[in-house]
């Protein structure tokens, strides 16, 4: 039996001070989800901010730490989701959304509610969850609705002389050599195509943390950057560093932003078409869909991996101290690495 189906993290009768976690990931990007519903009163958002801060911590952190937290609550009562989501990164701000991190929410959800295809609430939209073919034994797969698309600056929060909108640009103010686009999916992506040196190399690192200094004139409010690499005819390879985290194994949102704007700028014909979307730390698959109205949409298919159940005493965990946290692993986590062994080589760098 999967063990996971026993574990009922909203039961919230431990003791007044005890705090369930699972701990998750989507193609090696992690994540505590935290169910709200445990607590007789929610966390308030400093308290999510400061556990963020406290447990994902990659040094002094929970478990080698993680690279956010998902706090899952009950719908508000205009959605008719079954669940809501919220995304606190590493350093306890507050992401719009989270393209792997959705995927465990989802699998979180149905599994206790019984159903593999719902709705699931975002910051700036509802949307839909479905439970896919596994990948491999134990390896769970879900598909997720990422939207909504916008090319706006205004929505990117972005701010490029003259520019409303940055489609494979150059911006010699920035990084000469490059060609950047930006997109929001809702949260936001700066993507430029590369060659496997630029792939390998540091400057997405030097980009990537200047422009989330919260200093630079150009997203003040700070941005995920991504390099992308085509590997072949609907395969690509995706590095990202993220607003909020820094490098990750895989951000699901940024490749859902680079698989579109691999559609727009090489494939323009390849809409509907499944894609392949390597990342340090696995794989996964997407669609680009466009709608009557013409606007994008992309489905983000890949791993919902279930790596441990935690418990924690509450004010233990906001203190950072975790001596008295339990682990027990689901051994999904083996399951998940024998998968990625499998995979060609290319396909992980
Ligand atoms: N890892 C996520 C994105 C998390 C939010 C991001 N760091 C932001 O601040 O926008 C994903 O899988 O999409």
């Amino acid at each position: 039996m999967n063990r996971i189906l026993v574990f009922k993290l909203d039961e919230g009768k431990l003791g007044g001070n005890t705090m369930k976690l699972l701990k998750v990931h989507g193609s090696g990007n992690d994540f505590f989800i935290l169910d709200q519903k445990q607590f007789k009163q929610p966390l308030t958002d400093n308290q999510l901010q400061t556990l963020a801060q406290r447990i994902c911590d990659r040094k002094t952190g929970l478990h080698g730490g993680a690279d956010g937290v998902l706090s899952v609550t009950p719908s508000t009562k205009e959605s008719a989701a079954l669940g809501r989501m919220r995304v606190i990164n590493a350093d306890g701000s507050e992401a719009s959304m989270c393209g792997n991190g959705i995927r465990t929410v989802a699998r979180y959800l149905s599994l206790k509610n019984q159903q593999t295809a719902f709705k699931v609430q975002t910051m700036y939209a509802d949307l839909l969850v479905k439970q896919e073919a596994d990948f491999a034994p134990k390896v769970k797969v879900f598909a997720a609705e990422i939207s909504p698309v916008s090319f706006a600056a205004k929505d990117l929060k972005m701010h490029f002389a003259g520019k409303e909108q940055l489609i494979n640009q150059e911006l010699p103010e920035l990084a000469p050599g490059f060609k950047f686009s930006a997109v929001a999916v809702p949260n936001p992506h700066l993507i430029a195509f590369v060659d496997h040196q630029q792939l390998i190399g540091s400057k997405l690192g030097e980009i990537a943390s200047y422009l989330n200094d919260g200093k630079n004139p150009y997203f003040p409010d700070g941005v995920n950057v991504s390099f992308v690499e085509i590997l072949a005819k609907n395969k690509i390879f995706v590095r990202t560093y993220e607003r909020g985290v820094g490098y990750t194994n895989a951000c699901g949102t940024a490749m859902s932003a680079s698989s579109l704007m691999y559609v727009l700028l090489y494939q323009p014909q390849e809409l509907e078409q499944q894609l392949e979307v390597c990342n340090p730390g696995g794989m996964v698959k997407t669609i680009v869909h466009q709608r009557q109205d013409s606007s994008y949409w992309i489905s983000l298919i890949g791993n919902a991996t279930f790596v441990a159940e935690v418990t924690i005493p509450q004010d233990a965990a906001l203190q950072g101290d975790f001596q008295a946290a339990t682990w027990q692993e689901t051994g999904e986590q083996a399951a998940y690495e024998n998968f990625v062994r499998g995979l060609k080589k290319d396909e992980i760098r």
